[in-house]
């Protein structure tokens, strides 16, 4: 509606303020601002805790306990609220010290009897309201504004003989049209909760039930608007709680929100919604904390762009459910059993959330809150003694323990896939959905899953709302030298970018070998190295796996960027707790072939991925490139190739004319070389590459099997590192000698391995010819020849950057990424 305000044409608001907003003083005086001057109702709920207040006071009278404690606090948290909000207003102050004379009176009967009706119950949780409401008013006139109170039972009237309540909506528009005749100049402070019964007497139209009568008086005073407010800033697409990434809904059409609300989501209470979407009118829901803040807002029809960007809007979920199933032979087909069952709980006062029957007929099963599991089962068992007897019904489960999550979304409907976004990432993380269905609106999916998978699949689904979907993969990274710091620096740069593409990246942990640090998205901290550093945490495999099973998500990596066989042996521990692990680390790959199989093994089990394209050639696509050979029906029949960086840089260099430490040296610098540089020399680094390789194309190759040449000097090789480094260049001419020596009349010399696909397989210095592919390499640059059954006559080259923080950095990061596809 819209009323003439002198020369403007105004809209008419109607507010609710919930009892969180009314809870104390300050929060009051809140209340008072927003209301400001401008005429409009209000519908109020008691002031924080007082209808709990009330409750217990029943409760204790019921068992004959002393409620004076009770009654005394909250006598004194009004008197309080009325002489620091309108002191000089005796009548309130008069009428509230009488109403708790006779809510004492009340309460001597209940606890003198016994006894407690519906009827009494309801008069006395009432008061809560009208105390609320009166001091509002109060408040608001001492500013000078004119309001006057409303007692909604005299106004409003109910049939309370069922639940939900009926509204009289005739004798309640004609009491309205009465009292609200001063629309214009006024604002109305006007008691939710309570309403007239069909007796006369004051009752409730339902617990919680202060939305439902602020929107009962929307449609009355025909608002423009409801505007509800609370203590947070509008709906959340899932309990912030619970799912870190829930973010604010801006807009929800009125079957969105209901549907929210029926399947528990403290969006308003679902009777709310039924009279404004009959009247189109909007609702707002804002906090009355932050006024200035956008809340959300719940409507007819949503803005496209809205309802096309997310297919699951929201997301609830009851966590304590039991699930039922009435099953046997002797109920397929028998008419009516599905409403014998359900008048029966109906008649126990239990309501059924969900609801699936099997198409066969044999068991109906449904679910419902798991506090009256028992009620329920023995009603049935009760009810169905005849058919458990003969057989019919061959048992009724009841099983706790359950949650049920609903998504709901306009963008569900008639959209396939719908289904499978909500069960496939349920699915992929070995979630068992116990139930299902899909409302008919199609508007809501709801699963039933073990509580204990609540959060995770909450999370998983989450996931899922964008259109498309968000992929979100949580990183935790060990060893932050060259390739682990670079990883950092790469994944910090691309974040935003892969944010847009719908690539949610966390880094959650950084190992160093002796600190761990945690944390929610450490790519977002600028001093990373010190913080890790500074930690209290001590490095630790298992501290790490465990703090990666707390996160709630699809795709947990572990990237070990270490070359230590430690981490290596660990991997299985991570595989099995579902963990994918990426490395450039290649002691992984060529441990025992035992150990090779059982990784493969476990990360099958455990649906996860095991990546490690940077194990050979750096970031050059090798691996998957043998894979998608072999998959494509290629046979491999020979590999070889210089695999090694740092000796392709040496050879590169010494070719040239430098001295060969020198080039070692340099090498080690621009962080081509193993953190010990011998395990380069020795030939070592690319044995394992070549054994990597022959298991790659089926060949069962142990590391023992590879012939290999040694180039570091004898004397050095069973030193430490820092010894090596000081003593290596005293053998600098013998070294460069070496290898004029081997050179000869050679062309060029590089060091090659190769393996065939019998097992042979060695690493050495080869002395090249002009035509030698391998000639024209430069600088730190692999190239890898693949003889197979369609490269017979010429190999496939694959040549590039072979080692460098960079490029194996980016290979992992690759390898990262693939996870989520
Ligand atoms: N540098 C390169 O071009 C390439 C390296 N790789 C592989 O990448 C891995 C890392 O290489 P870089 O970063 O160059 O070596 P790096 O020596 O710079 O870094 C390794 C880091 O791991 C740390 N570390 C060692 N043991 C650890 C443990 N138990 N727990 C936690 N941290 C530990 C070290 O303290 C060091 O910070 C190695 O396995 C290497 O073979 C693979 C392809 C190319
Ligand atoms: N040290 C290695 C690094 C890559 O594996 C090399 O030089 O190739």
């Amino acid at each position: 509606m819209l009323i003439f305000e002198g020369e403007l044409l105004m809209e008419y608001i109607v507010h609710k303020f919930g009892g969180s907003s009314l809870a104390d003083e300050v929060k009051i005086e809140r209340v008072v601002n927003i209301i400001g001057t401008t005429p409009q109702s209000v519908v109020v709920s008691a002031s924080g805790k007082t209808t709990s207040l009330l409750k217990k006071s029943i409760e204790l009278a019921l068992e004959n306990k002393d409620s004076t404690k009770v009654i005394a606090q909250l006598t004194e948290h009004h008197l309080s609220l009325i002489s620091a909000l309108c002191p000089e207003d005796k009548t309130l102050k008069n009428t509230f010290e009488s109403d708790v004379t006779h809510l004492k009176q009340m309460l001597t009967t209940i606890a003198l009897s016994g006894i407690c009706g519906d009827a009494l119950e309801y008069f006395i949780l009432g008061f809560g309201e009208l105390w609320s409401a009166q001091i509002l008013t109060g408040a608001l006139q001492h500013k000078g504004i004119n309001t006057e109170f409303i007692d909604a039972s005299k106004v409003l009237f109910i049939d309370d003989n069922h639940k939900p309540v009926s509204v009289d909506w005739q004798r309640s528009q004609q009491a309205v049209d009465q009292k609200f005749n001063d629309r214009k100049h006024k604002t109305y402070i006007i008691t939710g909760f309570i309403a007239q019964n069909q007796e006369g007497v004051r009752s409730i139209l339902g617990m919680n039930c202060s939305d439902y009568s602020s929107a009962i008086f929307a449609k009355l005073l025909q608002a423009s608007k409801l505007v509800i407010w609370t203590d947070v800033a509008g709906v959340y697409s899932a309990n912030p709680q619970v799912v870190k990434t829930a973010r604010q809904l801006k807009q929800l059409s009125y079957k969105e929100a209901l549907e929210l609300a029926y399947f528990g989501a403290s969006v308003v209470h679902p009777l709310t919604i039924n009279p404004m979407m009959e009247m189109g009118i909007p609702i707002e829901i804002k906090s009355s904390y932050e006024p200035q803040k956008q809340g959300t807002e719940i409507i007819r029809a949503l803005d496209k762009t809205n309802l096309e960007q997310y297919l699951i809007k929201g997301l609830t979920s009851i966590s304590n459910v039991a699930l039922m199933r009435v099953q046997g032979a002797g109920i397929i087909g028998v008419s009516g059993m599905a409403a014998k069952v359900f008048s029966v709980l109906e008649q126990s006062q239990v309501s059924v959330m969900m609801i699936s029957q099997s198409s066969s007929e044999y068991s109906i099963c449904f679910a419902i809150e798991a506090k009256l599991a028992k009620r329920a089962t023995k009603a049935l068992e009760r009810h169905f003694k005849a058919e458990i007897e003969r057989g019919d019904i061959e048992h009724i489960y009841c099983e706790t323990g359950y949650a049920m999550i609903t998504a709901v979304g306009d963008g569900l409907r008639a959209q396939p896939g719908a289904l499978a976004r909500v069960i496939k990432p349920l699915a992929d993380a070995k979630i068992n959905i116990h139930a299902i269905t899909q409302g008919s609106s199609e508007r809501s999916i709801t699963v039933t899953v073990k509580k204990e998978d609540e959060d995770l699949a909450l999370n998983l689904i989450h996931q899922q709302a964008k259109n498309p979907p968000v992929q979100e993969i949580v990183i935790a990274l060990i060893g932050v030298g060259g390739i682990g710091a670079e990883l950092v620096n790469q994944l910090k740069q691309q974040q935003q970018v892969l944010h847009k593409q719908n690539i949610n990246l966390r880094l959650v942990a950084v190992m160093s070998s002796t600190k761990l640090l945690c944390a929610d998205d450490l790519l977002l901290e600028s001093e990373l190295l010190h913080q890790l550093k500074a930690s209290d945490c001590k490095a630790d495999t298992n501290a790490l796996a465990k703090y990666l099973q707390s996160i709630s998500c699809a795709h947990k990596v572990l990237v070990d960027a270490t070359a230590s066989v430690g981490i290596a042996r660990a991997y299985v521990d991570f595989l099995a707790q579902g963990i994918h692990v990426v490395t450039p680390n290649k002691y992984a790959n060529t441990q025992s072939m035992d150990y090779y199989r059982k990784l493969r093994q476990v990360a099958r089990n455990h649906n996860v991925t095991f990546k490690y394209e940077t194990n050979v050639c750096a970031g050059l696509p090798l691996i998957s490139t043998l894979e998608t050979l072999q998959k494509t029906g290629d046979k491999i029949h020979k590999i070889q190739g210089v695999f090694s960086g740092t000796l392709s840089y040496i050879f590169n260099e010494v070719n040239k004319g430098k001295s060969f430490v020198e080039s070692l040296m340099l090498a080690y610098d621009k962080g081509y070389t193993e953190p010990d540089p011998r395990e380069d020399l020795s030939g070592m680094d690319v044995a394992r590459k070549v054994v990597c390789l022959a298991r790659e194309i089926g060949v069962s190759l142990e590391l023992s099997d590879v012939e290999v040449q040694n180039l570091t000097p004898e004397n050095l090789r069973s030193c430490s590192k820092e010894e090596f480094l000081k003593k290596i260049n005293s053998h600098d001419k013998e070294l460069t000698q070496q290898l004029k020596v081997l050179q000869g009349k050679a062309s060029a010399l590089h060091f090659v391995g190769e393996v065939s696909d019998i097992g042979e397989a060695k690493v050495s210095v080869a002395s090249l010819v002009q035509n030698s592919p391998f000639v024209s390499l430069d600088g730190a640059d692999n190239m890898v020849l693949i003889y197979s059954k369609r490269y017979a006559r010429s190999p496939m080259v694959i040549r590039g950057a072979g080692a460098g923080v960079e490029v194996t950095a980016a290979g992992v990061f690759g390898d990262i990424l693939a996870i989520s596809n």
